[in-house]
């Protein structure tokens, strides 16, 4: 039988740290050690896999857009040799990388599954095992050609995801998307669709860090701490608004608004609701933002909302054509009703 190839590419994280003195480090070969004392991860239903360890392994905390950059190069160089990629990662910002490519991995055609842990694959408990069984399993049974998330038996497409629990297997949710595909005891497909690779070629959009600002909205907030995020370089401000994408009446803050977006700031509206859409024509309260020129970020998480900035501002687009963008759904990260 001719079996699937999979790419592993290992940025850090949990799921390959090892305890030390100060708590869980990444430790380069230690994951490797650990993997060949498992065995279930050679059985013959399991695919062959190569794990390319990155230099140096990082906390997903350390993580930047350069890092994004480096995985989708990493994913675009390997990208003919393999039928699908496994991304091991940290937990606590998996969940922008994996929209940041969705983005940046133009003409998809292959299953991008991001994974990692809670608890290191060296411990006892850790969720690593069933993570990254699962991970490999789906990447080479079920190629669901687009960015996903593979986390406590869920595969999530990667830009609906959040990260909504600290300490929990569940770590992960879609709060406005359903899962892609459900790994109970039967394997069932929801949203995703799996296709065989049609041999399109896949495009990198290149990606630097963009001057973002962002702003969460809090009862008293005061005009100056707008401003203030506003004086900085910053090409974009994202806006946590209230509910279903509510400001207070506040006339200097919506003045500043207003001249941001006359400037060419990209002001994107998004809730801090977990769930559910942005809609400004609900209330006077959130129509008086967008006559300010504000825009609706619908039911985008943050991740995704940030990434896809950060995307369309690497472009040669104007302030206009990123506002379409922004409203429109490129990878299936909003819906629109
Ligand atoms: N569970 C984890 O992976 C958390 C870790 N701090 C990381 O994001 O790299």
């Amino acid at each position: 039988m001719n079996k699937k190839k999979i790419y592993i590419a290992y940025t850090g994280g949990t799921i390959g740290m090892r305890q030390s003195a100060h708590g869980y480090i990444p430790e380069p070969g230690f994951l490797q050690e650990v993997l060949e004392k498992m065995p279930e991860f050679r059985r013959d239903e399991m695919p062959e896999f190569t794990i390319h360890a990155y230099q140096p392994l990082i906390d997903s905390s350390d993580m930047t857009p350069n890092d994004w950059q480096k995985i989708a190069d990493d994913i675009a160089a390997n990208y003919d040799q393999y039928d699908g990629f496994v991304v091991l990662h940290g937990t606590d910002t998996m969940a922008y990388t994996a929209s940041a490519l969705s983005f940046m991995l133009e003409n998809l055609d292959k299953p991008v599954v991001v994974t990692g842990s809670q608890i290191p694959l060296a411990q006892l408990r850790s969720d690593g095992r069933e993570n990254l069984l699962d991970a490999l399993f789906l990447a080479a049974n079920y190629p669901i050609p687009e960015v996903s998330l593979c986390f406590n038996h869920s595969l999530f497409r990667g830009n609906r995801t959040t990260k909504v629990h600290a300490d929990g297997f569940n770590a992960f949710g879609s709060p406005n998307f359903p899962p892609l595909l459900e790994a109970g005891i039967q394997i069932q497909l929801v949203k995703g669709e799996v296709k065989s690779a049609t041999g399109k070629p896949l495009k990198v959009q290149p990606i630097q860090a963009q001057p973002i600002g962002m702003a969460s909205l809090y009862p008293g907030i005061s005009a100056d701490v707008i401003a203030n995020i506003l004086r900085q370089p910053v090409k974009a401000l994202l806006l946590q608004s209230y509910g279903v994408g509510n400001a207070p009446q506040h006339k200097q803050m919506l003045d500043l608004l207003s001249e941001a977006s006359e400037q060419g700031i990209i002001v994107v509206n998004c809730t801090q609701c977990l769930k559910g859409s942005v809609n400004m024509g609900g209330y006077a309260t959130g129509q008086a933002l967008r006559d300010v020129g504000v825009i609706s970020g619908y039911d985008m998480t943050t991740e995704a909302t940030l990434t896809k900035l950060h995307y369309l501002l690497n472009q040669p687009l104007t302030p206009e054509q990123i506002r379409e963008a922004m409203q429109t759904s490129l990878r299936g990260e909003l819906s629109r009703n």
